[in-house]
């Protein structure tokens, strides 16, 4: 812009400026008064009444243009690069000059060519921003006449300063434009109008002076009024001219706009197109970038690559030297050990060979000895031999003499002899005598060894009739044994009190005493826990029971056998046996039930032996075995194997007549040996349910009931027994508030204490069916009694209801809980003091069941 300034001429500059001056200072009011100044105040404003176009500069450069159509306009800077080509009214504007009003830098190449009429005025020009430059060679604009400065001429004088102000809207263009502006001059008479000028008569002929002693002239009033009404019709014409140049402006002004709008969305194109542009240039120089980067990876691999190849070389080459020099010095071993190999073989053949003739000279020096030695022993036998025979002859001859003497000795014994032989023949008679002595004693002889055998014989049958006699003892024995066991009782408790466990060292132990007695110990004293009673005493009561044996923590599993032999015996007498172990979780029923040496193992193992011993006295038992569980009131078969269905239901058969119990689908097995007594023991036990409870690691949660079925029969005298021992391992009675369990362990818990409970109900329910029974006074007590007609409840003789249905475990035990059966139980105790509570509970239940009578038991088959 500087530049485009630096080049403007002066003259155009100062007429520009003097024009916008003259625009800004222009107003109606100025324009009238300026006017009444100018042509005084008689003279009315021009009619056609002076707006403000009328005031306008550009008016005056209308006029200009109206005079100069045919010349060529003012160019722009713009204009002036392609205006001699386009033509005098075609101008081309160069946008790189335009000052964009937002600020945005047009492209320094991309010049914008808009061929456009040029607008006819400057102001319009200047408010575009565009500087506009004269076209060389043309008149200034500055000596252009306008009709300020005609007006300026019509000024009255010096004396009116508005006048000579060169900027004044005063200053009204003098209508001729071709009349050169020269020089203000304070007189009164107005410029001179060309063709008045030239002719004014009055000018010509006389001059006319204001007064008489003035030398101001006086003006012309006609002159002047029709130089005002000339005048008037130039502004007319200027007007009209400004007006067509306003409307060209503004569509001047109109199509600038629109190549501004044009040209603003270009630059916004354009921008858009550079904002592309620079992110295809950020993208080439990123892509660049990586490609340089990816070059130089590249050639670094190829570097390290070229390295590695020459390291890979280098090893190589080195490898190969290395294998060459081992092959070397291998080829120079080889060699070496061959040359070693030749030498070694030609001294050992060297050797061989020599030891060779060594040998062969030795051989023949050794025959050649030899040869000599036999000849040396040729002649030392033949000096024996000849020494042997002169011997021999010596002999001989010593043998001759003997024989001589022999022969005479002979003779003498010969005759010696015949006296011997007369002697021999007496002692030959003698023996035959003897002989015949002999023989007539035979005969006695024999009558004694068939009196011998008669007395054996006499002893063998006295032997059988002991035998039939021992028989019959034991029989007696049984018989007695099973008296005393009836006698007893049909149910007994023992009760065991086991040692503190290892790791419950830190326990506190409760108060369990087992007074001393001389006989067998069978009471039992419990400390209770403390108890504050409402006047806030503490006190703690002292429990005592009474069972059939009491075992201390010291006894083991053999002496507690010991007790109940007798007890597994009656099994094989034919005897339905129950021993069944009571207590709280972790109190040791496991233990004595089914450990290695508990119970049911030692049960077995004897029930076998016995059986076997039996045999030599006719009997043959079939033993079969089953072991279920009773786990959530559900039989579970503990040496079956799950179907595939899961776990196969099992149903609790009563043979109501023949008082036998069957388990439908449970596996059963034929004891044979002892070896799968102990097997089907140990599957049992893995397959057992159990749990870990607060109370104890691992819980039994079922109850387990072993059942051996015994059935025996004697050859000899042809009797048969049939007996069921039960041996069950109850699951651990509990308090839920002390196991502390939930959920699953919660349900089988609920069905432990209620199993439980309802074998306590059967035996309190046989106890008082036995009270009844008795007081009624009747007879001895008939298994059968003990059931109903095929409902599973039992209903005594005295026609007391028992509760067997209640539970899985009473109605599985039906036959075995009741009259025709013994019954031993096992109450287990914990001797710690937090198991005080339980410890009691299930000493009350025992001493309860302790107190039972219930019945007399009654084989369940002859024998
Ligand atoms: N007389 C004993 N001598 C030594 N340890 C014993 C004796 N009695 C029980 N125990 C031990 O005490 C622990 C608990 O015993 P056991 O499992 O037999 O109890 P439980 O009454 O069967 O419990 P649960 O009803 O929960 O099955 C076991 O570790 C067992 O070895």
């Amino acid at each position: 812009m500087s530049s485009t300034h630096s080049r403007t001429p002066s003259s155009f500059s100062q007429s520009h400026r003097s024009n916008s001056q003259y625009s800004r200072n222009t107003s109606s009011s100025t324009t009238a008064s300026a006017f009444s100044a100018s042509v005084g105040s008689g003279i009315r404003p021009p009619s056609i009444h002076a707006s403000s176009n009328l005031a306008r500069p550009k008016s005056s450069l209308a006029k200009e243009r109206a005079t100069r159509m045919a010349d060529s306009r003012p160019a722009t800077s713009l204009g002036t690069r392609g205006g001699n080509q386009e033509g005098p009214n075609k101008r081309m504007v160069s946008i790189s000059n335009l000052s964009l009003p937002f600020g945005a830098r047009a492209p320094v190449n991309g010049s914008v060519c808009i061929q456009k009429r040029l607008p006819r005025s400057f102001s319009t020009n200047k408010a575009l921003g565009l500087h506009v430059r004269p076209v060389p060679g043309k008149r200034d604009l500055s000596s252009t006449s306008s009709i300020t400065n005609g007006l300026a001429d019509l000024s009255l004088g010096p004396e009116t300063p508005k006048a000579k102000q060169p900027d004044s809207p005063s200053r009204i263009p003098r209508p001729s434009p071709c009349t050169p502006s020269g020089p203000e001059k304070h007189h009164f008479a107005p410029q001179p109008f060309p063709k008045l000028t030239a002719t004014s008569p009055r000018k010509k002929q006389k001059e006319v002076f204001l007064t008489k002693y003035s030398d101001l002239e006086a003006w012309d009033p006609e002159e002047q009024y029709g130089n005002m009404e000339r005048m008037y019709e130039d502004v007319c014409r200027h007007y009209k001219q400004a007006m067509e140049d306003n409307v060209e402006a503004k569509e001047v002004n109109t199509s600038y706009k629109s190549t501004i709008a044009n040209l603003e969305q270009e630059r916004k194109d354009l921008t858009e197109a550079m904002i592309a542009l620079r992110c295809e240039l950020e993208t080439t120089k990123y892509r660049l970038e990586a490609a340089e980067r990816s070059n130089h990876e590249l050639k670094r691999d190829n570097e390290e690559e070229v390295e590695d190849l020459k390291r890979q070389h280098r090893i190589d080459s080195e490898s190969i030297r290395q294998s060459h020099r081992e092959d070397m010095d291998r080829l120079k071993a080889d060699h070496r050990e061959e040359i070693r190999d030749l030498k070694r073989r030609l001294e050992e053949e060297l050797e061989s060979e020599r030891s060779q003739r060594l040998q062969a000279l030795a051989q023949v020096s050794t025959q050649g000895a030899l040869e000599k030695q036999r000849h040396e022993m040729d002649l030392q036998t033949k000096d024996q031999e000849i020494r042997t025979i002169s011997m021999e002859v010596e002999r001989l001859k010593v043998d001759l003499e003997r024989e001589q003497m022999l022969n005479d000795e002979l003779r003498q014994n010969l005759a010696s002899a015949g006296t011997t032989a007369v002697a021999m023949e007496s002692s030959r008679q003698a023996l035959q005598a003897k002989i015949e002595y002999l023989e007539s004693d035979n005969k006695s002889q024999s009558e004694a060894y068939a009196a011998m055998e008669r007395r054996m014989n006499e002893a063998l049958e006295k032997a059988t009739e002991c035998e039939e006699k021992l028989r019959k003892e034991e029989m007696l024995r049984r018989k007695l044994h099973n008296q005393v066991q009836e006698l007893k009782g049909n149910i007994r408790v023992f009760c065991r009190v086991r040692p503190t466990i290892n790791s419950d060292q830190s326990e506190e132990t409760a108060k369990i005493t087992i007074p001393e007695s001389e006989e067998e110990a069978k009471d039992i004293e419990v400390k209770g826990p403390e108890e504050t009673n409402s006047l806030g005493k503490v006190t703690t009561k002292t429990h005592q029971f009474s069972f059939d044996r009491v075992f201390d923590p010291t006894s083991n599993n053999a002496e507690i056998f010991e007790e109940i032999s007798q007890l597994i015996q009656s099994a094989l007498d034919g005897y339905n046996v129950c021993i069944f172990a009571y207590g709280q979780t972790g109190s040791g029923k496991t233990f004595t039930m089914s450990s290695d040496d508990g119970m049911i193992p030692r049960a077995l193992r004897q029930i076998y032996s016995t059986s076997k011993e039996l045999e030599s006295r006719g009997w043959t038992y079939t033993m079969e075995g089953s072991f279920v569980e009773v786990y959530n009131e559900e039989l579970r078969d503990l040496l079956g194997k799950d179907g595939d269905n899961g776990p196969k239901k099992h149903e609790i058969r009563h043979d109501m007549t023949a008082c036998e119990t069957t388990i439908t689908d449970v596996t059963t097995l034929n004891l044979d040996s002892q070896e799968q007594v102990e097997g089907i023991l140990a599957q049992a036990m893995a397959r057992r349910s159990v749990a870990a409870t607060k109370a104890n690691e691992r819980s039994s949660r079922s109850h387990s009931v072993f059942i051996l079925k015994l059935a025996g029969s004697n050859s000899i005298t042809g009797k048969k027994s049939k007996g069921t021992l039960n041996l069950v391992d109850l699951a651990g009675s509990e308090r839920l508030s002390h196991s502390k369990v939930e959920g699953a362990r919660l349900k089988e818990t609920q069905n432990i204490n209620k199993s439980l409970s309802c074998l306590g109900d059967v035996i309190g329910a046989l106890g008082q069916q036995q009270q009844a029974s008795s007081g009624s006074g009747a007879g001895p007590f008939n298994p059968r009694d003990s059931v109903n007609n095929g409902s599973g409840s039992g209903s005594g003789s005295g026609g007391g209801h028992i509760p067997y249905r209640n539970s899985k475990l009473t109605y599985l035990l039906q036959f075995s809980l009741g009259g025709n059966s013994k019954t031993l139980m096992f109450v287990m105790v914990a001797p710690e003091k937090k198991c005080l509570p339980e410890t009691i509970t299930s000493l009350k239940f025992a001493d309860k069941v302790s107190r039972t009578r219930i019945g007399v038991a009654r084989k369940s088959g002859g024998r």
